[in-house]
């Protein structure tokens, strides 16, 4: 488990290109036969990625980071499926297909990922406080927020998987959003929410292409070259916008003081420096 600690804005202008990218890209969660996690001590998100190989489930253990018995056991966790898969959850199995979502209530005592076609299964844990029950949101029974314009390159698709309205969780907030052919632009005019940390995992990326992801403080921005399956991690103070060289998709899962996916501080394209 790689643990990051937190960074102060006036931190940004001090950083080169990889010292940014140490503390906010995740370059590498996705290894065959491996779980691989990131313990950001921003709002305490861990960051996850498991990719069992046929006929190997992997199970998610605890780490020393979290001094718990099992992952679980102070933590509730989002799935995000990229591809096909199943997951065990205390004995019962989830199949999941691309992009549908499990969310696993706090003090689940085990986790287990398993694929026979190459599934992959991206994890975004936070602290709970109690438990809600392990349900499971399919992208297909799942209707989008339309957004985007084409004259402004940024058509898309948004999903919210785990929230207020759907399943429900302590801290954290989840869904995805996947850009139309042709658009290229997240969030864009951008924002901040002081009150949640947001990671972003982008995917569906030909290998070829990159996305500029835009993080700091609106009048001191910086990008970072990210990616097919990497995510960034925005702290409140963060703008977290990025344009494509080519169309993808992103998981987006948001943590900390309240979860009204509203509240947003908007940021006018002026204001941008
Ligand atoms: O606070 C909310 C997040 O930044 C994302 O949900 C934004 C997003 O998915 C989009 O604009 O497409
Ligand atoms: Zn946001």
């Amino acid at each position: 488990m790689d643990v990051r600690h937190p960074t102060h804005p006036d931190q940004i202008p001090t950083f080169d290109t990889s010292a940014l990218r140490g503390h906010y890209l995740v370059e590498e969660l996705f290894e065959p036969g491996a779980i691989h996690t990131v313990y950001s001590h921003q709002d305490r998100v861990v960051l996850g990625g498991a990719v069992p190989q046929p006929g190997s489930p992997l199970e998610l253990e605890t780490e020393p980071p979290l001094r718990s018995e099992y992952f679980c056991e102070r933590r509730e966790l989002g799935v995000l499926s990229l591809g096909q898969g199943a997951v065990t959850v205390d004995g019962s199995t989830y199949e999941l297909a691309h992009r549908d979502c499990l969310y696993v209530g706090r003090g689940a005592r085990s986790v287990s990922f398993d694929s026979s076609e190459g599934g992959r299964f991206y994890l975004v844990s936070t602290p709970a406080h109690t438990s809600y029950p392990t349900s499971v949101a399919r992208h297909a029974d799942t209707v989008p927020a339309r957004l985007g314009d084409p004259a402004t390159a940024n058509v898309r698709e948004l999903r919210k998987y785990v929230h207020p309205d759907g399943i429900r969780s302590c801290e954290l907030v989840m869904g995805v959003t996947e850009l139309a052919e042709g658009s290229i632009w997240n969030t864009m005019p951008c924002h901040t929410h002081d009150r949640r940390t947001e990671c972003y995992l982008y995917f569906d990326l030909p290998p070829e292409h990159r996305v500029i992801h835009l993080l700091g403080q609106p009048h001191e921005t910086r990008n970072m070259i990210v990616r097919n399956e990497q995510a960034v991690i925005s702290p409140s103070w963060s703008v977290h916008s990025g344009a494509g060289t080519h169309r993808y998709g992103f998981v987006w899962a948001m943590a900390g003081e309240n979860q009204a996916f509203t509240d947003m501080d908007h940021v006018a394209i002026d204001e941008l420096r």
